[in-house]
Order: structure tokens, then C-alpha cells, then sequence
């Protein structure tokens, strides 16, 4: 079956820092795939260049079979993404987003109002429906952002950390619609920093270190009989005693 997302020798130099290096990565149809790494190990990078916001030095990346640099159009009607950082019309309400952005992909108004009112409503951002987004928290950033991102009703989702800076309770919310998605016939490829929310939420996990994929596979073989995080750990440094300790902490 044709991966959900497929690349191969995905790399991007920034100057003299090579911030991915000829990455490769196969997320299978149905999956719900986590990248971890370490700050800097080159995760918003690879996902960028995978949905197509930054050009890549050299590789490919393929969404459905769709190569995302030469068959723009089809790729990106297939995929949703929250990137990092996304930058949101400010001094609309969240309502005027939605409707905006399903017009600027030439949806039919009348779907776009009826979606916008489900997503709204689904994300719990209804009690906000006067409020601009330029007021928003964190946590409800995140949540129209993934609005955007379902809007057009993808069959994939690329998230870059979708649950930074999230309460428990938007978080809560977040995942049923992320298992929802999944269970109806969705993959969704995320990022984030939090191994336990890796290990309950995702079946196939790569560990990126330095620009390149240290591990990959299901679960359960990155893992093995360990923890991720513990699995994680061994993979991309920290030796035991190798963590320094702040002698003036202590009275
Ligand atoms: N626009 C840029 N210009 C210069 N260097 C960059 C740029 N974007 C990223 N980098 C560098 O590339 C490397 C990979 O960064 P990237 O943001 O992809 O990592 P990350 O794994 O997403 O990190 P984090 O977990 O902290 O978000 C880092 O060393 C970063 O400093």
C-alpha cells in the first residue's frame, strides 16, 4: 500500500550546520507516527520540508504518491498541518479563520459554515465566538490551528507539537479527536518532546538525533522491553553520570 508520507534523503543545510541529513522515513497508511528528538535534532525541519513550507537541499517526499514539490496541489489537498509557530490571521475570531482560509481553498460556503460550527463546537471554542485570536491562549492557539489543519477533511495530519503548552484538559480533548481521526481511516505524523504521550497515543515512532533517524519502526521495536523514554535516553546520549549537577544547589 502506498505510504500515508514517504521520504527519502530529505536534507537541508542552514550555512555551515547540516540540520537534516538524507533522513528517510516511511509513515504507513493508518498509522499514528511520533518523531522525538532533543531540541535542535532537526524534527521541524524534516516535517517542513515534508508537507512542502520549506525546500529541501536534496530528497523527496511523497504524500499518498503525490511528490510534494512537483505535484503540489494534489499533495497538500491531502494534508493538514499545524506547524510550529503557525502565524494566524490575529484580528479575526476563530470562526472568521475557518470560513477564510475553507474559501481560500475554494470549499462551498455553506460546508465551510457547517464544518467551522462542528469544529468549533468539537474543539470547545464555541464560548469564544466574539473573541479575536490575537486573545487566544496557548492552548487555544493549538486547538484552532488543528481546526485549520481538519478543515478539509485531510487524510493525514502532520502536527508539530500539537500538545506544547496545552492544559491537561485541551490536551484531553485533542487526543479523543486525534484517536477519532485515526479510527476513521486517517494517519497522523506528530512531533513532541513528551515520551509518555508518544508511547500512549502513537503505534510507530523515529527517534531523530542530529539530522538523522536513530531508530524507527513500531513501538514496540524502537522500544523493546524498555520505556521510550529510557530507550530514547540511550539512543541519543546521556550516558549515566554523564549529567552534571549544580554543586551551589545544594544546603
Ligand atoms: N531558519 C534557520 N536558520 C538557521 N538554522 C536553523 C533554522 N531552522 C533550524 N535551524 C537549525 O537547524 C537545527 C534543527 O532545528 P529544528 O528546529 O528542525 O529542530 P527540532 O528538532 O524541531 O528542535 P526543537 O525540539 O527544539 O523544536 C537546529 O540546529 C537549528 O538551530
Amino acid at each position: 500500500m502506498t505510504p500515508a508520507l514517504e521520504i527519502n534523503g530529505l536534507t537541508k543545510r542552514f550555512g555551515e550546520k547540516l540540520a537534516v541529513d538524507a533522513i528517510d522515513l516511511r509513515v504507513p497508511q493508518g498509522s499514528f507516527y511520533g518523531l522525538v528528538g532533543q531540541n535542535g535534532a532537526g524534527k521541524t525541519t524534516t516535517l517542513s520540508m515534508a508537507v512542502g513550507l520549506l525546500r529541501p537541499d536534496g530528497g523527496t517526499a511523497r504524500i499518498f504518491g503525490a511528490d510534494v514539490w512537483s505535484a503540489p496541489d494534489e499533495a497538500k489537498a491531502l494534508v493538514g498541518v499545524l506547524p510550529d509557530g503557525l502565524a494566524m490571521p490575529e484580528r479575526l475570531t476563530g470562526r472568521e479563520v475557518l470560513t477564510f482560509l475553507g474559501l481560500l481553498r475554494g470549499m462551498p460556503r455553506d460546508e465551510v459554515l457547517r464544518r467551522a460550527d462542528e469544529l468549533l463546537d468539537v474543539l470547545e471554542l464555541s464560548g469564544a465566538d466574539g473573541t479575536l485570536v490575537i486573545e487566544y491562549s496557548t492552548g487555544m492557539r493549538k486547538k484552532i490551528g488543528l481546526a485549520t489543519a481538519l478543515l478539509h477533511a485531510p487524510r493525514l495530519l502532520v502536527l508539530d507539537e500539537p500538545f506544547e503548552a496545552v492544559d491537561p484538559v485541551s490536551a484531553a480533548t485533542i487526543k479523543t479527536i486525534l484517536r477519532g481521526f485515526v479510527r476513521g481511516g486517517g494517519s497522523i505524523v506528530l512531533s513532541s518532546h513528551v515520551m509518555a504521550l508518544v508511547e500512549q497515543l502513537c503505534d510507530h515512532v523515529a527517534v531523530v538525533d542530529a539530522g538523522r533517524v536513530a531508530a524507527a519502526g513500531t513501538l514496540d521495536e524502537v522500544r523493546g522491553s524498555r520505556s521510550l523514554e529510557d530507550t530514547f535516553v540511550a539512543l541519543v546520549g546521556g550516558e549515566d553520570g554523564g549529567i552534571k549537577e549544580l554543586s551551589w544547589l545544594s544546603h
